[in-house]
């Protein structure tokens, strides 16, 4: 493949916090012996940007340690600042000074970058309180869906204004407050509309009743975000088995957290252990943790590995021949999906991953961008509207194109750890969540030149 049929990455989203990574590809060369490390995981990028936005619509001062420090926090502390709101950062924690859910900055254009949790958690903080403001982000965040989500703001006060395709941004949002009552939105194409609804209820003027229409993608997403509401000191009353969530007027109070490792990075290196027969332990994680990726400890089980569960640390050892033959659903933990479809390369036997439709609308159409990049590698793949099929098989090295993906380029870097020859182009995506992932597998002794 040459360079020039390469997706072009939208610079314009990488922050000051994007890696160092900026040349047009890097090649990986597998680490000479078994991979066997303890280490330690940033700040979960779901936890960080709830955090932030909650504290920001607090009641006084909140100390946030242990946040992620990349694309997307940078945009939301970004976009935070830019509404006036007092954000000190120093090392990985922020002190947040919260302005009780009236923005001292009543007019103003904000930018979201590539990051769905600000472009969908931002609109309903926005419409808690006045003024009119912009918002716009890459161009896939203009190509991504908020309309259940910008719809049940409408309804409830908010006036939206799309400036491009509609029901995308970018879009004007003016707003006088939301108001009470009802209202119902669906889940069904992303837990984000869902939770970004949920974390301005409490400030609507009257008691709100949201009703969620139907099953909800990744719901743990939502347990998360009434998770972090709770330790903001808003007490949500969650009805009819979790389809609706009744909200009484409340204001957010600052407080003190430690924020979780990011689950979903912790998944490549557990993953990198299971494909080299090695061993990594992360510090600061269990599975008692809220985050759905964890939920992929299970399928490296049931590939063979070892994982053992502590308190405070999770460790997986790999095994000689990863097992498969089975199908798997992603429903919870679709953001795995990409590392199964790595994992599954090596297998002994065939793997298919269900219930993922959803994440074509993800930093890219990620089912039919990674059975391209499969097929480059002479994998045999199988394409369905809500998964795909893996046949293990030997690998061709190929250049590797992630689409502007984190995820892709971070799940394709696991090939390249048992396979030599892999490139992987455009290898700065990753700072989306994970700016320093390439150094890590550097620090693991994978070549990355
Ligand atoms: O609420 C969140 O923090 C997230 C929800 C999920 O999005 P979808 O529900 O749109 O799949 C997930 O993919 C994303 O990485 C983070
Ligand atoms: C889908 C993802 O991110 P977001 O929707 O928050 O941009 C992800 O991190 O895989």
């Amino acid at each position: 493949m040459n360079e020039t049929s390469l997706h072009l990455a939208d610079q314009a989203a990488r922050s000051p916090w994007s890696a160092s990574h900026q040349q047009a590809h890097i090649q990986l060369t597998p680490a000479a012996g078994p991979i066997d490390q303890t280490i330690n995981v940033s700040g979960s990028k779901s936890l960080t940007n709830r955090a932030l936005i909650i504290a920001a619509m607090a009641n006084g001062t909140s100390r946030l340690d242990g946040i992620l420090k990349s694309d997307d926090s940078y945009w939301c502390i970004d976009s935070l600042k830019k509404l006036g709101v007092s954000i000190t950062i120093d090392q990985t924690t922020a002190t947040v000074t919260g302005v009780g859910g009236k923005w001292p900055v009543e007019q103003e254009e904000l930018y979201v970058g590539a990051a769905g949790t600000v472009a969908r958690f931002l609109p309903g903080a926005l419409a808690a309180g006045n003024g009119t403001w912009r918002l716009d982000g890459s161009r896939r965040m203009q190509e991504r869906p908020l309309a259940p989500l910008l719809g049940a703001l409408s309804a409830l006060g908010a006036q939206i204004d799309y400036t491009g395709q509609p029901g995308c941004l970018p879009l004007t949002l003016s707003a006088n407050g939301l108001q009470g009552g009802e209202v119902t939105i669906s889940g069904s194409v992303s837990s984000q509309f869902i939770s970004g609804l949920l974390l301005a209820a409490p400030y609507a003027k009257d008691p709100l009743i949201v009703h969620i229409d139907g099953t909800v993608v990744q719901r743990d997403y939502v347990d998360m975000t009434l998770e972090m509401m709770h330790a903001f000191g808003v007490e949500p009353l969650v009805q009819n088995g979790g389809q609706s969530v009744r909200f009484e007027p409340a204001t957010y109070k600052a407080a003190a957290l430690t924020l979780e490792p990011d689950v979903s990075t912790c998944g490549y290196f557990w993953s990198l252990a299971a494909l080299t027969n090695g061993r990594i332990r992360i510090n600061g994680i269990s599975t008692a943790t809220r985050q759905p990726d964890i939920e992929l400890l299970d399928t490296l089980e049931r590939m063979g590995c070892t994982v053992v569960r502590g308190d405070d640390f999770v460790e997986v050892r790999g095994t000689a021949q990863l097992k498969g033959g089975f199908t798997v659903s992603m429903k919870r933990w679709s953001d795995q999906t990409l590392t199964m479809a790595a994992l599954a390369t090596f297998a002994d036997a065939p793997i298919t991953m269900t219930d993922a439709a959803h994440i074509r609308h993800h930093e890219c159409d990620r089912i039919s961008v990674v059975c391209e990049q499969l097929h480059k590698l002479g994998i045999k793949v199988e394409e369905y509207a809500d998964g795909l099929t893996v046949h293990p098989g030997p690998v061709t090295p190929a250049l590797l194109d992630p689409h502007d993906d984190h995820r892709m380029a971070m799940a394709l870097a696991l090939i390249g750890a048992k396979i030599p020859g892999i490139r992987i182009a455009d290898p700065g995506c990753v700072a989306k969540t994970c700016p320093d992932y390439f150094e890590r597998l550097s620090d693991l002794g994978i070549g990355v030149e």
